[in-house]
């Protein structure tokens, strides 16, 4: 369970005495997660969640962050709203550590997202890069090519214990990808994290998209190809073309690619599988005890970037470029 941090009965009724949404009958740590500690919090004005930021979160990138929320759900992206206490501010400090109130989001996250889900979530990232387009924060990815370096530093001298080899491959990757990288894409807020367990689904249809702590300034086309690779790939590791296709004819529909976003598509996609294999093993081999956290499989994101490596060209995901 994703809680590295607890709550005292106190410090919660300190907390909502700053707010309009009435006093706490319950407030339960959640299961899913990996990044922060996420509470359900029932109070007698309602649901809502309650998260606290932990380690990957600078505090000073909150406000990008819960402006960025309030933002896309004034503009009809479904996305959850900070709670604002009677000061007007959203961001508070719980037990030590930033903290927030969400509004909570019906829907459930799909365990096994079929091909018109893909349509739909193409659709809806297309409206959400639109709609981030007058938002005035901006926030640099610094998970992009330049910090994947010293994630790998980080991890290279254990690196060999997860697989065989993986040290060297990732060397080789690092360099292609930071001599290859593409620039002058069109780019501005994109999610970056928009995995299927951030993507709550009610009666087919997305209801809201949560989680946006890694979101940031960067191609809209990196956004679709992280999407690529949380969505388009099979529980056994095989690339499933059809759903990569309805991806794009969802995206496109709101969004045409450009043709340079489309020939950059595969490089893109070694990056994004890069970025995740990266920080999946830094928490492979950094684990926190009694975090009671399931930390995820690097080596699922190494079977995607060979993938990509191999692709050939973005007639691989369906489009003709
Ligand atoms: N606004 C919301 N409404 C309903 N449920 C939510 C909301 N925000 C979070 N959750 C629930 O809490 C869980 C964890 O939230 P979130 O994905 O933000 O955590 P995280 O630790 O940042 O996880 P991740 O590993 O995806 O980065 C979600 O899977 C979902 O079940
Ligand atoms: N979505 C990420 C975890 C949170 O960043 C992953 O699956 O590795």
């Amino acid at each position: 369970m994703a809680v590295y941090t607890e709550i005292g009965d106190d410090e919660l009724d300190d907390l909502l005495h700053q707010y309009d949404i009435g006093r706490a009958l319950s407030c339960k740590g959640i299961a899913e997660g990996v990044e922060n500690s996420n509470y359900l919090l029932h109070t007698t004005g309602g649901y809502f969640i309650l998260t606290l930021y932990e380690k990957r979160v600078n505090p000073a990138d909150l406000p990008f962050f819960l402006g960025l929320m309030d933002h896309l759900a004034g503009r009809q992206v479904p996305c959850p709203t900070p709670i604002h206490g009677r000061d007007g501010a959203a961001l508070r400090a719980v037990a030590g550590r930033p903290a927030a109130i969400i509004a909570f989001a019906e829907g459930r996250a799909l365990t096994k997202p079929g091909p018109d889900h893909c349509q739909r979530l193409g659709a809806a990232l297309a409206e959400l890069h639109l709609a981030g387009s007058d938002f005035t924060r901006e926030r640099p990815n610094a998970l992009s090519v330049g910090g994947w370096r010293p994630l790998f530093e980080a991890s290279r001298a254990r690196a060999d214990e997860v697989a065989p080899g993986l040290a060297a491959e990732l060397e080789g990757e690092l360099a292609a990808l930071e001599a290859g990288w593409p620039g002058g894409l069109p780019e501005g807020v994109i999610h970056a994290d928009l995995f299927p367990d951030n993507v709550l689904f009610l009666d087919g249809r997305i209801n809201a998209f949560i989680d946006f702590y890694f979101a940031c300034n960067d191609a809209f086309a990196y956004d679709l190809a992280i999407c690529l690779n949380a969505w388009c790939f099979e529980k056994d590791g095989s690339f499933n073309a059809t759903k990569a296709r309805k991806l794009m004819a969802g995206y496109q529909g709101v969004r045409p690619l450009e043709a340079a976003e489309m020939a950059a598509l595969p490089l893109l996609a070694r990056g994004a599988a890069i970025r995740f294999l990266l920080t999946r093993l830094y928490d492979w081999l950094n684990q926190i005890e009694g975090a009671l956290v399931k930390p995820k499989n690097p080596l699922e994101y190494l079977a995607k970037l060979r993938f990509h490596r191999d692709a050939g060209g973005p007639g691989a995901y369906g489009l003709d470029a």
